[in-house]
């Protein structure tokens, strides 16, 4: 099989609720190795509730989730960890520990996984660090310290400190200017393209979906109602989804990528 085929996140029927509220049901998504899925959807679509439910925080009142070939929920603690170990997860915000610095915010994942002597595991955090563009003396300052754009790449930072094959970003432009996250656009492309990631990346930015999604998955009425290329959500008969990828704002994002010379 064609590496780029391969199936790494596999979702089939999923139903999650929250007593009466049902916010997905019969939900059903595959996410391909290698490509960068924006996951789209009206607010409280459950864009970050499916993220968490794959991620194994969250546990499906019904159907089957398998990433990498194994279901994520039913493992034994240990299977779990191992399965966390292949993924990185950026939460809104970036969601950082306040008291941390930088460094040791991204240290974190590595301290509660690996058995690292302190100046290795030092060094590795400075490597990912740099890897997403904040200066040196950045890894010594606090959350607080840092500008809304830095704390995300510091969070971007966090998600990849285990080396994953996939990351899980959620919102990771909402608050950013366009300036801003343009940059962080160019950053998540860069990353996925040299390291080899799959992104899962939850985002209300048409901008992002168009400069840096390979598919894009639409949640709506419950479900995955349609997942595509750019072109083929343009074609999709839905007023939600004709209005989201046919308005004004869309027109305008689509200008910003044919200006850009973006796919
Ligand atoms: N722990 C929880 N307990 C009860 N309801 C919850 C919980 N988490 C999420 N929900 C509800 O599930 C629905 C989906 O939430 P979710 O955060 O996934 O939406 P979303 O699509 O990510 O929205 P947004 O784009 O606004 O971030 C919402 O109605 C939310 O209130």
């Amino acid at each position: 099989m064609d590496k780029a085929d391969e199936t790494i996140i596999r979702v089939r029927g999923l139903v999650t609720r929250f007593g009466t509220h049902t916010v997905h049901n019969g939900l059903d998504l595959d996410v391909r190795r290698g490509e960068i899925i924006g996951v789209v959807g009206g607010s409280g679509t459950g864009k970050s509730v499916l993220l968490r439910a794959i991620v194994g925080l969250l546990e499906p009142n019904e159907g089957q989730i398998e990433v990498f070939g194994e279901t994520v929920r039913t493992n034994s603690d240990a299977q779990y960890r191992a399965l966390r170990r292949r993924w990185g997860v950026m939460f809104q915000d970036g969601a950082l520990f306040s008291s941390l610095t930088v460094r040791q915010n991204v240290e974190a994942p590595m301290r509660e996984q690996l058995t690292l002597p302190d100046d290795l595991r030092e060094t590795l955090a400075g490597i990912k660090v740099r890897m997403v563009g904040l200066p040196e003396n950045a890894m010594s300052k606090y959350p607080s310290e840092l500008s809304g754009g830095m704390r995300k790449r510091a969070g971007f930072a966090r998600a990849i400190a285990m080396d994953p094959e996939i990351v899980f970003l959620d919102e990771p432009t909402a608050g950013l200017d366009p300036i801003g996250a343009a940059a962080f656009d160019i950053l998540i492309k860069q990353l996925q393209a040299s390291l080899g990631l799959t992104v899962f990346l939850v985002t209300h930015d048409l901008d992002s979906l168009h400069a840096i999604c390979d598919r894009i998955a639409v949640l709506a009425d419950q479900k995955v109602l349609a997942v595509g290329t750019m072109e083929e959500m343009l074609q999709v008969d839905h007023p939600w989804v004709h209005e989201y990828f046919n308005g004004p704002r869309a027109r305008a994002a689509l200008s910003t990528a044919q200006k850009e010379g973006a796919p």
